[in-house]
């Protein structure tokens, strides 16, 4: 599909470039341009036709940088983003309107003062990327922030070279250049754009430099997103499907060679299902791949030797045994899709992210016992996976936390580009996509307005003070607990008027609904009984 495209060779952006286009983004947000909705319109629509317009030169700067193939180019990079750019014209101004505040949140006392909540563009943002999808990953935010009326700099991962030359010209030859700009580079470059003031700091890429990121923003108190790696840990029961199990969990470590900080590190399984599983593993192994998964067209490659160094480590240093794939090829970055059956928790293969096409299988003797490694290995990864009874998966959820989980698959909570995503605790702050990418980007302020008819009415406020009138307020607005010291629900009178009248619920709406259903049935019963 991309054979005849032409890729630039990667140039990192010059050092002494980089103040200036953090000041060209800020000065564009100072034009208050970016906050008429017609002129965000205008950028996602144009993005839109960016991404279709460069398909051949993604297409192809994936398959260099990742060996990705078309296929998954473009289910998760680009027509992921293309649905973004449209969801977010679909709902832009939904999301942009003022919210108008009233009860609950306002008292029926303040209700003249028409408070609502503006949501407003945080300003100038900083967008930095990772190389396991090098367009979405670093687009998708910025589509947020366009959305949300931010102005931007974005910069790719410098280990995908050929998609973070595609991106420069794709954002400089279509968005608006006074608002947006990518820098190409490394680490001096992130640390030079890092030296600028910017309102917010989206990082999406491992703990260590998200760690480096959150420290350098604390000093001049900008607020950042992380979106990190993490330990996941996927669980199996006696009630699992084992067949669907293994095809699915195998699935997770196949998209994108396993380069997916999402996917499975471990697999805590009973121990009298592991033989079968196995055999299950290498079934759908052999059905995926017929010739062999270095034959596939569809497999993609490691990004780099480091990478390929450090997974080959992963398994060079384990005890454990290899009970499908282990192959690889570094010449060419491959790494077969990888099982490791481990007896250990220390094991190199359950102590340290995958993040590649490898994970291990841990035997346990049950559900205890996994949710006990699982919390020791790591206690916030960014997700999980459970296949058991509906029991069993509730009791995961309950007992051990994570970014998000499926139930019954690999990562399918992250498969879909329009519900919130993100880490908790050390796998990420923040979340984002759909309307949360919009949030991500938005201060959500808080206005009132005070008539000058309503100054008496409010005058408690002021010096000298009158205790009486405080009183007079306090019984107005202060609600009555209806529990007493000991956090006992005390039934007095309110509680049974409300049930009685409510006739027997708690909500108005479900009080008239039944009270109507009563009025028509003694209607239909009175004049049955007249007849
Ligand atoms: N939660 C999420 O959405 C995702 C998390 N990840 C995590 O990211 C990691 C892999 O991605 P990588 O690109 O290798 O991450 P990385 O943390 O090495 O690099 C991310 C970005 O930071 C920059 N960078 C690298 N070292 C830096 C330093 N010392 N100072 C300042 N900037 C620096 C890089 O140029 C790159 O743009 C894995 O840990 C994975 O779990 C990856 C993708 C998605
Ligand atoms: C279309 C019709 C039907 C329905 C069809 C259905 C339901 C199709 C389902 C398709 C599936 C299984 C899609 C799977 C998609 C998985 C994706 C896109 C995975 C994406 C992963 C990503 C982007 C990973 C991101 C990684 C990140 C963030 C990271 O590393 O951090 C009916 C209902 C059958 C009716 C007919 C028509």
């Amino acid at each position: 599909m991309a054979s005849n495209v032409v890729l630039a060779e990667f140039q990192a952006t010059a050092l002494d470039a980089i103040p200036k286009f953090a000041s060209t983004a800020r000065g564009a947000f100072r034009t208050h341009k970016t906050k008429k909705l017609a002129w965000r319109q205008m950028q996602l629509r144009r993005l839109y036709w960016a991404l279709d317009d460069y398909q051949p030169q993604l297409l192809a700067a994936l398959k260099k940088d990742l060996n990705k193939s078309d296929f998954e180019a473009l289910f998760t990079e680009v027509d992921w983003l293309k649905k973004d750019c449209m969801f977010m014209l679909d709902n832009l101004e939904k999301y942009a309107k003022d919210e108008k505040l009233g009860a609950p949140d306002v008292p029926f006392t303040y209700s003249f003062m028409k408070f609502r909540t503006r949501k407003e563009p945080l300003g100038t943002v900083l967008i930095i990327g990772p190389y396991n999808f090098p367009v979405q990953l670093l687009l998708a935010p910025l589509i947020g922030a366009i959305g949300a009326g931010c102005t931007a700099v974005i910069k790719p991962s410098e280990l995908t070279p050929a998609c973070a030359m595609v991106i420069k010209e794709l954002i400089e030859t279509r968005l608006d250049t006074s608002a947006f700009a990518v820098v190409n580079g490394g680490i001096p470059e992130t640390n030079a754009l890092m030296n600028e003031k910017w309102d917010k700091v989206f990082f999406t890429g491992s703990a260590a430099v998200g760690t480096i990121i959150a420290k350098k923003a604390a000093e001049t108190l900008t607020p950042v997103v992380l979106e990190l790696g993490g330990k996941n840990p996927a669980f199996i029961t006696k009630n699992a499907n084992l067949a669907l199990a293994a095809k699915r969990l195998l699935w997770g470590k196949t998209l994108n060679s396993g380069q997916v900080c999402l996917s499975q590190n471990y697999v805590l399984i009973h121990k009298d299902l592991v033989p079968t599983f196995i055999t299950f593993l290498n079934q759908a192994y052999k059905d995926m791949f017929p010739n062999g998964a270095k034959a596939s067209p569809d497999l993609g490659r490691i990004v780099n030797q480091r990478h390929f160094q450090r997974l080959k480590k992963m398994l060079d240093d384990t005890s454990g045994k290899i009970v499908m794939g282990g192959g690889m090829d570094e010449s060419e970055n491959f790494i077969e899709p990888t099982a490791v059956l481990v007896n250990s928790v220390d094991d190199s293969m359950m102590q340290e992210e995958s993040f590649g096409p490898i994970f291990s299988i841990y035997p346990v003797n049950s559900l205890d016992e996994a949710l006990n490694v699982a919390n020791l290995v790591h206690r916030t990864p960014l997700s999980l996976f459970t296949f058991g009874s509906k029991a069993e998966n509730q009791r995961v959820l309950n007992e051990m936390t994570s970014g998000g989980a499926t139930l019954n698959d690999a990562y399918f909570h992250a498969s879909v580009n329009t519900v919130p995503f993100g880490g908790v605790g050390d796998s990420g702050w923040g979340a984002y996509r759909g309307k949360a990418s919009f949030d991500s980007f938005t201060h959500f302020r808080t206005v009132s307005e005070t008539p000058a008819w309503a100054e008496k009415l409010i005058s408690v406020r002021y010096m000298p003070f009158d205790m009486s009138q405080l009183k007079l307020l306090n019984r107005l607005t202060i609600k009555k607990p209806d529990f007493d010291r000991s956090g006992k629900v005390v039934k007095g009178f309110g509680y049974w008027a409300s049930l009685v009248f409510g006739l027997g619920g708690k909500s108005a709406k479900g009080a008239l609904l039944r009270w109507a259903v009563v009025l028509v049935a003694h209607y239909v019963y009175t004049n049955r009984v007249g007849n």
